[in-house]
C-alpha cells in the first residue's frame, strides 16, 4: 500500500487534552488555545463536550468557549455529544459538527457513559435525527478498540459491529480510539483488517494514545493499512478520566513531524503548533509531552 499525499489531522487538544485536568481553566485560556491550534493550520479542532458537568466538569464551560473563539473559514469546531441534550446544546451555540462516543467494550461503556453498548447506540439514534435535520454532520468513535481498562482484550469483531452499527446510522467518519494505548502495530493492522471489511477505509480514522510509547508505530502501520485520518493532541495533553493511568493522546506536533518526514501534506505549520502547545503547558505549569516540541525548544 503506498502512503497517502495527505492527511487530515483532528485537533482534540481543547477536549480530549483537557478534560482531565482537574485543576481550573479558564475560558479565555480554552478560547486561546483553539485560536493558536487555528492559527497554526489545522482544519478540525474539536473544542468540547456538552456532556454532564457532574461526569466531567472542565467540558462545563464548552459554551462559552464556543463562543468566544474566532472561527475561521475552512476549519471545523466541533464537539462531543453523547445525547440529544448534548446535541441541543452544541446547536445552540452553532457547533458545525458533532461526535457521538461508543466503546468496543461493555464495562468501559458502562463506567464512561453510563449504559451498556447496545444502550448507547439506541441513545444516538434520536441524535442523529436531530443532527440530520440540522444539517449537522455526525461523526462516531469506538473506545477501547486495542483493549479495555476492565475488560482486557477486545475482539476486533467486536469493534467492527460497533464501528458498522455507527457508520449505518449515518456517522460520516468512525475513529477508532486505542483509549489506553495497549494496541501495538502488528495488532493495529489486524483490527483494521476486520474493521474495514465493512466500512471504507477512507471512513475511519485512528485515535492512539500513547501510554505505552506505540502510538507512533500505530499511525505508522494505519497508514499502511489506508488510514489517512488521524486524532491527535498539541504537546500530548490528555487521557481519559475513565481510563485510570492512561496517558495524553499521541501529540500533534509528533505525528506531523512523521508525517512531514514522508513528504505527507497536513497544512498544519510546525513553529506555530509548538507554540501553541508550550503556551497551555505553561498555563497548566505541566512539562511539554512532545518529543519534537521538547527537542525544539531545547535547540
Ligand atoms: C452520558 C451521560 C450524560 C449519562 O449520565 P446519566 O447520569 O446516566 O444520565 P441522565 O440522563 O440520568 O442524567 C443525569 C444528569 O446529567 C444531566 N445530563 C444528561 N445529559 C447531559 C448533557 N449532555 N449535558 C449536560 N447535562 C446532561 C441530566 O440533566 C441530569 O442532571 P440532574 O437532573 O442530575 O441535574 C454521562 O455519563 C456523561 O455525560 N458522560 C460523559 C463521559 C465523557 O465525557 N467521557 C469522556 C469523553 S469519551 C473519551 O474521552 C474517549 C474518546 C472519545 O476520546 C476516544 C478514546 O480515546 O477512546
Amino acid at each position: 500500500m503506498n502512503l497517502p499525499k495527505s492527511v487530515r489531522l483532528v485537533e482534540v487538544g481543547p477536549r480530549d487534552g483537557l478534560q482531565n485536568e482537574k485543576q481550573p481553566i479558564s475560558v479565555a485560556d480554552k478560547v486561546r488555545l483553539v485560536d493558536d491550534l487555528t492559527a497554526a493550520g489545522l482544519s478540525y479542532i474539536e473544542v468540547g463536550s456538552f456532556v454532564s458537568p457532574k461526569w466531567v466538569p472542565q467540558m462545563a464551560g464548552s459554551a462559552e468557549v464556543f463562543a468566544g473563539i474566532q472561527r475561521q473559514p475552512g476549519v471545523t469546531y466541533a464537539a462531543l455529544t453523547p445525547n440529544l441534550k448534548g446535541l441541543e446544546a452544541a446547536l445552540e451555540v452553532k457547533v458545525e459538527e458533532v461526535a457521538v462516543f461508543a466503546a468496543a467494550s461493555e464495562a468501559f461503556s458502562q463506567k464512561n457513559i453510563n449504559c451498556s453498548i447496545a444502550g448507547s447506540l439506541a441513545r444516538f439514534v434520536p441524535l442523529m435525527e436531530a443532527a440530520k435535520a440540522a444539517n449537522v454532520r455526525v461523526r462516531g468513535y469506538v473506545s477501547c478498540v486495542l483493549g479495555c481498562p476492565y475488560d482486557g482484550e477486545i475482539a476486533p469483531e467486536q469493534v467492527a459491529s460497533v464501528a458498522r452499527e455507527l457508520y449505518a446510522m449515518g456517522c460520516y467518519e468512525v475513529s477508532l480510539g486505542d483509549t489506553i494505548g495497549t494496541g501495538t502495530a502488528g495488532k493495529t493492522r489486524s483490527m483494521l483488517e476486520v474493521v474495514a471489511r465493512d466500512i471504507p477505509r477512507d471512513r475511519l480514522a485512528g485515535h492512539f494514545h500513547d501510554t505505552y510509547g506505540q502510538a507512533l508505530a500505530n499511525i505508522y502501520a494505519s497508514l499502511l493499512e489506508g488510514i489517512n485520518v488521524f486524532d491527535s493532541s498539541v504537546a500530548g495533553l490528555g487521557g481519559c478520566p475513565y481510563a485510570k493511568g492512561a496517558t495524553g493522546n499521541v501529540a500533534t506536533e509528533d505525528v506531523l513531524y512523521l508525517l512531514q518526514g514522508q513528504g505527507i501534506e497536513t497544512g498544519v505549520d510546525m513553529d506555530k503548533l509548538i507554540a501553541a502547545g508550550q503556551r497551555i503547558c505553561e498555563v497548566l505549569g505541566k512539562a511539554n509531552g512532545s518529543r519534537v516540541a521538547r527537542a525544539r525548544l531545547s535547540r
